[in-house]
């Protein structure tokens, strides 16, 4: 219970407390967490309640808290919760709470390295038809390790930045040769991206057991992908341009901590098992170290939910996807954020791109304003939003990430 006015059933309540980036007007941005509709500026919050590092929220960015580690992050959660529910502290809490809808919300991570991965079967599948309609629907490497390829860190925003469209090189099959100009075939991809804390050192790699060491929370991410320019471009070496112009993440990073009651197992890694520094270990909730999350999305375009990707369905875990990251001895930093790849289910109403939803375009989408699409118009507003269960019966929210199609320029 806290004495602050927060519904018991708010998906932002107690079990959440998600950290993230905001301003008020004319003042810098800082860490905050939310409550309910508040956020609590954590850093004059902490001074005045006598906390020794509270400077780690008097930043612009949480990569000053991601580089503390694990023990921290758990302290200050506890720290957090009993300052919230603690009634002798309502004197360091209740000046610096701010109502959410006066803050302006910003990217919370100054993303060091971004990857995304390919970790639903689905997904792969789907677009291995599409794509690939004279091969296997799966490459022959795809069940031994999750694929990734490494994005553009520097174009990561935070949701609610507009997006450009594109242009580039694309080859439409009707030409021989290619062709310049804006992407038209623009898509989205729903994806769970991961915050990485408590950077390593070259060549040692992190083990799937130890990976809740570095993963520190969850944000939606939309990998914003032109299809038409991705298809020409991106074989052999995989996506670039294609991907690289924008990738929108929700503003407030809710923490694995938060996210304990979400744990499922796998699927099912069976055939073939992978190797075993792949392989998780059993623990007592069932889940195991290389565990999956019962996340479920709402993908709306133009205000009508077309679809609801279950992220439970993913194959490869997220400690899974950070061992094998690291398993050459390469680095985590601070900031760190990998995309978990496409969330598609095996419903036609559960994939998260418009590539597979409307079949490379041949099956529109009918909006609820009566009018069709297959990719992105411009002017197309696409808003992602995800809950999880949380302890007891609650409901643990991801917020929303939002991004509008602009003109190209
Ligand atoms: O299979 C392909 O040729 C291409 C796949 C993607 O574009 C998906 C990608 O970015 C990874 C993912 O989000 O799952
Ligand atoms: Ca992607
Ligand atoms: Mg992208």
């Amino acid at each position: 219970m806290t004495w602050l006015d927060v519904p018991a059933d708010s998906p932002f309540g107690l079990h959440n407390l998600p950290y993230g980036v905001f301003s008020t007007e004319g003042s810098a941005p800082r860490v905050g967490t939310r409550v309910g509709d508040l956020v609590l500026d954590l850093a004059p919050c902490a001074e005045q309640a006598g906390m020794e590092s509270y400077a780690v929220w008097a930043q612009p960015s949480l990569n000053a808290f991601l580089a503390q580690g694990r023990p921290a992050w758990t302290a200050a959660r506890e720290w957090v919760t009993e300052v919230l529910t603690n009634p002798a502290r309502r004197d360091c809490v209740e000046p610096h709470l701010v109502p959410v809808a006066d803050v302006t919300m910003h990217l919370p991570v100054e993303v060091a390295d971004y990857v995304d991965f390919y970790a639903s079967e689905h997904h792969a599948s789907n677009v291995g038809r599409i794509f690939r309609p004279d091969s296997e629907p799966l490459t022959p490497n795809w069940k031994h390790l999750p694929i990734g390829y490494h994005g553009r860190s520097g174009t990561v925003v935070v949701s609610g930045t507009d997006i450009v469209r594109p242009s580039g090189q694309r080859k439409p099959p009707t030409e021989e040769v290619p062709v310049f100009g804006p992407s038209v075939r623009l898509d989205i991809e729903a994806e769970l991206g991961f915050v990485v804390g408590g950077g390593t050192e070259l060549g040692s790699p992190v083990s799937v057991a130890d990976s809740d060491e570095h993963l520190f929370g969850v944000v939606l991410l939309n990998d914003w992908s032109a299809r038409d320019l991705q298809a020409w471009e991106y074989v052999p070496l995989g996506p670039f341009l294609g991907k690289s112009f924008a990738t929108t993440i929700s503003p407030w990073v809710v923490t694995t901590d938060a996210l304990r009651s979400a744990r499922v197992p796998l699927p099912g890694q069976t055939d073939p098992a992978p190797l075993p520094y792949l392989q998780g270990e059993a623990t007592e909730d069932g889940a195991g170290t290389a565990y999956g999350l019962d996340i479920t999305y709402e993908v709306e375009w133009n205000g009508t939910v077309v679809s609801r990707p279950p992220y439970r369905t993913m194959y490869w875990s997220p400690a899974q996807m950070l061992a094998h990251m690291t398993v050459n001895g390469a680095t985590l930093r601070d900031g760190d954020l990998f995309g978990s790849g496409t969330i598609s289910g095996p419903e036609r109403d559960q994939r998260g791109s418009f590539l597979e939803l409307s079949w490379s375009g041949q099956e529109p989408v009918t909006l609820d304003d009566g009018s069709e699409r297959t990719f992105l118009e411009d002017g197309d507003t696409v808003v992602l939003r995800a809950t999880a269960p949380g302890p007891g019966g609650s409901t643990i929210s991801l917020g929303e990430c939002v991004g509008t199609i602009r003109p190209a320029r």
